[in-house]
C-alpha cells in the first residue's frame, strides 16, 4: 500500500491520504467461487460488445465506471480506439442530447444560477475536496456542434475527465466534472418534463459575469491545487471568460486553446508531407477556415503565433489566414463583425460578399481547408475536387463534431482527391482501401492535447496556463510520431499510445511553465529531462 505523506483534514481530524488501491479481496462467499480477473475483463468486454447500439454501450460503460472503475479504465486503456468513440465523440453527443432520458444516478457537480451568493456551500458538498486537481466546467451552451443543451452538457465534462484519467493517469477521485446551470434557450428542454435543469431562459451577461466571478473565486479557494478547463461555452463567453481569468487562475479553454494546439500539430505534420509533394515552403501555405467561432479563431491564432516563430512578422502571419463564417468570407468592408473575427478580417478584399465556398477557394487558392462550422457535408465533392485541382496533396480537416456534423467523410475526401488528401477529422472515421493501399484518417481532436496539458500544468503547479505552455503541448504532440507512424503516412499518433504521448506533452508543458516562471514546483526545475519524464510516469494512476 502506498502512503502519500501529505496530511489532509477531514472533519477536523488529521489523516494520511492513501493512494487509490484496488478494493480489498471480497470476503469468502460474497463472490462466485471462481472469479479470475483476466477472465472477468474478457467478460466485461463481451458484455460491452453484445450491446447493439452505441448509446447502450455508453450506458453500460457508465455503470461499469461507477461499479468498478478499475475495470472501466483497464478496458479503456486496453481498447482505446474502440472505447474512445463510446465515452467521447461521437457517442457522447447522443448521450448529452438524451441525458435526461438515460440519466441513472448523479455524477459530477451542478452549480446553478439559483446558488448565486451561496456557491461556497454548494462546492463544499463535493466529497473529495482535498483530492481535487482538475475540473472540466461547461455551461452547456454549445455542446460539440449540437447547440445549447443546458444541464445535459454534464455528459461532456464527464467524458473529457474520463479521458484525463485514461489518457494521462489523473487519479479518478481528483477529477470534478461540473455543469453550470444558467438556464437554457432550447425550448424543447424547457418543455420536457424529464429535463433536469432549472426551467428558465439563460441569464443575461451581467448576471452571468457576477455568477462566474463568484464561482471562480470559490472554486480556487476551496480547491487550491485545481486546474480548470472551460469547455463548450458559446463563442462570446468562451473568449470573454478565458480573457477574464487566464492571468488570475490556472485555467484554459479547451475549444480555443486545446483545439488550436491539436490542429497546429496536425497541420505541421501534414504540411511537411504536402510540401514534399509541392515543394512549397511551410511559410507559403494559405489556410482557409470554414467556421470562424471559438474553435476556428482559436486555431487561426495558434497557427499565426507559430508562423512568427518561423520568422514571419505578425502581419505576414495574419495574412496566411482567411476566415469564412455563416455570411461568407470575412472582410473589413462587409459590415459589423464580431470582436473575435476582427483580427483576421481581410483588408485586401473589397468586392461584394463572397458566400460560395467554391468561389472562395478559387479566390484564396488555399493549401489547407479547415472545417469548424458544424455544417454537415459542407465540403462537397466539388469543393474536394477544387482543393485537389490546386494542390498535389490538399490538406482537408473537417473538424466539426460529432460525426454527423463533419464537413465531409474520409471516404469522400479520398475518392475526390485520388487518395492524395491529408485528412484529419474531429470524430473518428474508418480507414479506406484505395488502389490496393490502406489509407488512415487522422483524428484532429483536442483529446490528444488536454490530458497532457492538464497533467503538466498540475505537476508544475502552474499558477496560470501561458500561451507558451499551450504551444509546447502542440509541438510536443507533433514531435511524438514514431518512425512506423511516419511510414504509414499518419499525421497524429495512434491513440493507443496516449499515455506515452501525454507524458511527453506534460514534460514539454512543465518546461514551458518553468521558462515563463509560472511553475510552483521548484523541485522539478533541477531534474534532467529523463528524470522529469520518469517522475511524470510515476505520478500516473494505473488501474
Ligand atoms: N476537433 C476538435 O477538437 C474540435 C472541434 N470543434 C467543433 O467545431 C465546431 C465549431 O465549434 P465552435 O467554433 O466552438 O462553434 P461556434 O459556434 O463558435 O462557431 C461556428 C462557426 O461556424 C460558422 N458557420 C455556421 N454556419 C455556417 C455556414 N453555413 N457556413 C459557414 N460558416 C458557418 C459560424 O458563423 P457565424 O460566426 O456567422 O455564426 C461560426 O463562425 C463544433 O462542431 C465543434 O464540435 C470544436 C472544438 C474542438
Ligand atoms: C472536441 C471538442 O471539444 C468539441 O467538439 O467541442
Ligand atoms: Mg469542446
Amino acid at each position: 500500500m502506498t502512503i502519500v505523506l501529505t496530511p489532509y483534514w477531514s472533519n477536523g481530524v488529521q489523516k494520511l491520504k492513501v493512494a487509490p488501491q484496488p478494493a480489498p479481496p471480497p470476503k469468502k462467499g460474497l463472490v462466485p467461487p471462481v472469479l479470475d480477473q483476466n477472465i472477468h475483463t474478457l467478460r466485461c468486454l463481451a458484455q460491452l460488445r453484445s450491446k447493439t447500439s452505441n448509446l447502450e454501450k455508453y450506458i453500460y460503460l457508465s455503470h461499469l465506471k461507477t461499479d468498478d472503475p478499475h475495470m472501466f479504465y483497464k478496458l479503456c486503456l486496453n481498447h482505446m480506439s474502440e472505447i474512445t468513440p463510446l465515452i467521447y465523440t461521437p457517442t457522447v453527443g447522443d448521450a448529452c442530447q438524451q441525458f435526461s432520458q438515460i440519466y441513472r444516478r448523479p455524477e459530477g457537480l451542478y452549480v446553478s444560477i439559483q446558488d448565486k451568493g451561496k456557491i461556497r456551500a454548494v462546492i463544499g458538498n463535493w466529497p473529495k475536496i482535498d483530492d481535487a486537481r482538475i475540473s472540466v466546467v461547461t455551461d452547456g451552451s454549445r455542446i460539440l456542434g449540437l447547440g445549447d443543451l443546458g444541464v445535459n452538457g454534464m455528459g461532456i465534462s464527464i467524458g473529457k475527465l474520463s479521458l484525463y484519467v485514461a489518457g494521462a493517469g489523473i487519479r479518478p477521485e481528483s477529477t470534478i466534472p461540473i455543469c453550470l446551470d444558467l438556464g437554457t434557450n432550447t425550448q424543447r428542454y424547457l418543455d420536457d418534463p424529464f429535463y433536469m435543469g432549472i426551467r428558465q431562459k439563460r441569464v443575461g451577461d451581467e448576471e452571468m459575469a457576477e455568477f462566474m466571478d463568484e464561482f471562480m473565486h470559490e472554486m480556487t479557494t476551496a480547491f487550491p491545487k485545481l486546474m480548470i478547463q472551460f469547455e463548450d461555452f458559446s463563442t462570446d463567453n468562451a473568449f470573454k471568460y478565458l480573457e477574464r481569468y487566464r492571468n488570475k487562475y490556472p485555467v484554459f479553454n479547451d475549444d480555443i486553446q486545446g483545439t488550436g494546439a491539436v490542429v497546429l500539430s496536425g497541420f505541421l505534420n501534414a504540411a511537411k508531407l504536402a510540401s514534399a509533394a509541392s515543394g512549397l515552403p511551410l511559410t507559403d501555405h494559405r489556410i482557409l477556415f470554414f467556421g470562424a467561432g471559438s474553435a476556428g479563431v482559436g486555431v487561426a491564432s495558434q497557427l499565426t503565433s507559430f508562423f512568427t516563430l518561423l520568422g514571419l512578422t505578425k502581419e505576414q502571419a495574419r495574412r496566411k489566414i482567411w476566415l469564412v463564417d455563416s455570411q461568407g468570407l470575412v472582410y473589413d468592408t462587409r459590415g459589423r463583425l464580431a470582436e473575435h473575427k476582427k483580427y483576421f478580417s481581410r483588408d485586401d478584399y473589397q468586392g461584394p460578399p463572397m458566400t460560395n465556398l467554391l468561389d472562395i477557394i478559387d479566390y484564396v487558392r488555399p493549401t489547407a481547408l479547415f472545417g469548424l462550422s458544424t455544417i454537415t457535408d459542407a465540403f462537397s465533392g466539388d469543393v474536394l475536387d477544387a482543393m485537389a485541382a490546386i494542390n498535389p496533396r490538399p490538406i482537408v480537416f473537417p473538424l466539426s463534431n460529432p460525426v454527423k456534423l463533419a464537413e465531409c467523410s474520409f471516404a469522400d475526401a479520398v475518392a475526390h482527391t485520388g487518395g492524395s488528401v491529408l485528412f484529419a477529422s474531429g470524430s473518428p472515421f474508418p480507414e479506406q482501401q484505395y488502389q490496393g493501399k490502406i489509407l488512415y484518417p487522422g483524428q484532429g481532436n483536442n483529446m490528444y492535447i488536454f490530458p497532457g496539458l492538464g497533467l503538466g500544468a498540475i505537476l508544475a503547479r502552474a499558477a496560470e496556463v501561458t500561451d507558451s505552455m499551450v504551444e509546447a503541448s502542440s509541438l510536443g504532440l507533433a514531435q511524438s510520431l514514431t518512425k512506423e507512424e511516419h511510414a504509414l503516412g499518419l499525421i497524429y499518433p495512434q491513440i493507443e499510445r496516449i499515455r506515452e504521448i501525454s507524458a511527453h506533452i506534460a514534460k514539454e508543458v512543465i518546461r514551458a511553465a518553468q521558462k515563463s516562471g509560472v511553475d510552483r514546483s521548484p523541485d522539478l526545475r533541477t531534474k534532467t529531462d529523463a528524470e522529469l519524464l520518469q517522475f511524470i510516469n510515476s505520478k500516473m494512476w494505473n488501474p
